[in-house]
């Protein structure tokens, strides 16, 4: 469990603004502790991060391993949420959800659903499904990705469309698709794994860091244009994180030229990254964390 803990009024407001999504929170807050104050109520004791998205739904994509599968794992051992485990590879997905159910949590809060994120009907087909066994989306976590270290003198064409299928396409499928249903609630976060490579391109990685900057861009403007439906958007984005992700390139030239991720420091594990999304999932309606620029010590950009 988190050892992350609050000793404040904020996991209360919390719950209430997501319950009342038109309440004033600043107007909350202050007859709150003005009722703890005079003793009306008493002073909330000091309470787990634990209980901050209980009941709330959280479709993961790229659930099946890595920093979705430490995501999906967090929100729903440490955060309580519902999770939604969504990418390709079912079984690997099932065995998640076994290990979750083994961990505590209860079999109808996990759903664990094939999902190709560059087929948009089968995007579509999860959203309904997710509608019809829970009824409302809270939270989209957009991890599904593909990252291939080329360098483009040697032309990897497949490689490079594979990776702006997915994060390109897939990122902009699986938004779509929830948006919607998130308007309709007011209220919604969608929240993108994206990367460093999206602060600044790498060589070695033009086409991911390309695809990067497209998810920046593109969340970016989309936080605009949601604001007024009460749905906040942040993007994540880490330096090297220890995990498949870059063994599957093929283009060993690039690889051996600029993959620093094994140069000696010690990098990223997916659970550093899955603390920090419970932290931005966990804020209070009115705090909006947008963006979080997340390395190891030894590797800045
Ligand atoms: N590792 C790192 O250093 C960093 C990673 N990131 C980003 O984090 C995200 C996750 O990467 P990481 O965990 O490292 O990589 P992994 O290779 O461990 O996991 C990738 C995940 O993406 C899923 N995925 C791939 N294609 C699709 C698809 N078409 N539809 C649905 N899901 C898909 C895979 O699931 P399945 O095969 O079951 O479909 C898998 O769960 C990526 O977006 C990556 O760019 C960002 C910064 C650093
Ligand atoms: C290029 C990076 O820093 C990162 N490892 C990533 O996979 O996005």
């Amino acid at each position: 469990m988190s050892t992350y803990k609050r000793t404040n009024t904020d996991h209360i407001l919390n719950e209430i603004s997501w319950k009342y999504p038109n309440v004033d929170e600043i107007l909350t807050k202050f007859w709150l502790n003005q009722l703890i104050e005079q003793g009306i109520i008493p002073s909330p004791k000091v309470k787990t991060i634990g209980h901050m998205l209980r009941g709330k739904v959280c479709i993961v994509t790229g659930a099946s391993e890595g920093i979705g599968e430490a995501i999906a794992k967090t929100l729903a051992i440490d955060g309580g949420a519902i999770v939604v485990l969504a990418s390709r590879q079912l079984q690997k997905l099932q065995g998640i959800t076994e290990y979750l159910c083994e961990s505590g949590c209860s079999k109808s809060d996990v759903l664990a659903l094939k999902c190709d994120v560059t087929d948009r009907n089968n995007v579509e087909d999860v959203v309904k499904t997710v509608l019809s066994h829970y009824g409302k989306i809270d939270v989209l976590v957009n991890c599904a990705g593909l990252m291939y270290y080329t360098l483009m003198k040697n032309l990897k064409v497949e490689e490079w469309s594979k990776q702006i299928d997915v994060n390109c396409h897939g990122t902009t499928n699986i938004t779509g698709a929830v948006l919607p249903t998130m308007i309709e609630q007011k209220r919604g976060h969608i929240l993108n794994i994206t990367s460093d490579a999206g602060k600044r391109g790498f060589a070695g990685l033009a086409v991911y860091s390309g695809t990067k900057f497209y998810i920046e861009g593109f969340m970016q403007a989309l936080r605009q244009e949601v604001l007024e439906y009460g749905i906040k958007i942040t993007n994540i984005q880490p330096g090297d994180v220890s995990t498949k992700l870059a063994s599957r390139s093929t283009d060993e030239e690039a690889r051996s030229k600029y993959d620093f991720s094994n140069a000696g420091h010690s990098i990223l594990d997916p659970d550093d990254v899955a603390k920090t999304v419970l932290h931005a999932l966990a804020q209070p309606h009115h705090v909006a964390i947008n963006e979080v620029l997340i390395e190891p010590q030894a590797a800045p950009i």
